[in-house]
């Protein structure tokens, strides 16, 4: 057998130092990224402007590299308007589970932009990218599917910075949503995203201003050195 080749030498790039409002601009990205529903306009996204949101989630970080994530854009009415009844369906059954005093406000929340966003994006996750061996996989196997998270957030993020507004729909039976997409079996879908032109955003999240649930405090949830179980 050959030597396997030794990697070639490199050095890593001075720092760049960002300046202290590129770093707010950042922090106020993040600030103001919102889960959006309800606020889609219906104007087109710009493919210059889709194809930025889509190479920012590409630079995710991934686990040994492995860029495990597809970018399914979904645009045709129809097959949204069957992504929608899937929606429905699963929706109608979620409704009940929740306790009576909650089953109200359930129901009026809008926890989707299948039909009103003028695109949809579904984030898979191709558990077999890289062979049965990745680098850094091997005692953790969820790890791909953790990495494409990191491309969803990184969308997310950008699509704020561009003025586009995403929504996050969970609320459907896998196995609909797979034959809709006809998604092999080794693809895990992530996330199913809504995405368009917004001119509003709530300033907090609708379901802390609509009274879900309200955001924790950022103290009482970290710890020292070790799990400490809330008092
Ligand atoms: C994995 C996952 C899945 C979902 C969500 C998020 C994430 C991370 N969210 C959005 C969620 O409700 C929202 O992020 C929080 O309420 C916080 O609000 P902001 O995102 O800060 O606006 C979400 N929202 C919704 O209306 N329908 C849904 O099915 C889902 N599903």
């Amino acid at each position: 057998m050959p030597p396997a080749p030794t990697p070639p030498e490199v050095s890593p790039l001075p720092a760049r130092q960002f300046s202290a409002e590129e770093r707010q601009a950042l922090y106020d990205i993040i600030a103001e990224r919102r889960d959006v529903r309800d606020e889609f306009l219906p104007d087109p996204i710009d493919p210059a402007m889709l194809n930025r949101v889509l190479q920012a989630a590409h630079l995710a970080p991934s686990v040994g590299f492995m860029q495990p994530w597809n970018f399914i854009l979904i645009r045709d009415p129809a097959r949204r308007a069957e992504v929608h009844a899937a929606f429905q369906r699963a929706n109608d059954e979620a409704a009940t589970l929740f306790p009576d005093e909650k089953q109200a406000t359930y129901r009026a929340l809008k926890l989707q932009g299948i039909l009103k966003a003028p695109l949809n994006i579904c984030i898979t996750c191709d558990r077999d990218r890289c062979g049965p061996v990745v680098l850094g996989r091997t005692h953790n196997p969820e790890m791909d599917l953790y990495s494409s998270v990191c491309a969803v957030q990184n969308l997310w993020l950008a699509a704020r910075a561009e003025g586009l507004g995403v929504g996050w729909v969970s609320i459907y039976h896998e196995a609909d949503l797979r034959a809709l997409l006809g998604l092999p079996e080794r693809v895990k879908i992530v996330a199913y995203l809504c995405i368009g032109h917004v001119d509003r955003f709530y300033a907090a999240p609708e379901l802390a201003l609509k009274g879900w649930r309200q955001r924790l405090k950022l103290e009482d949830l970290v710890m020292e050195d070790g799990w400490q179980e809330p008092v």
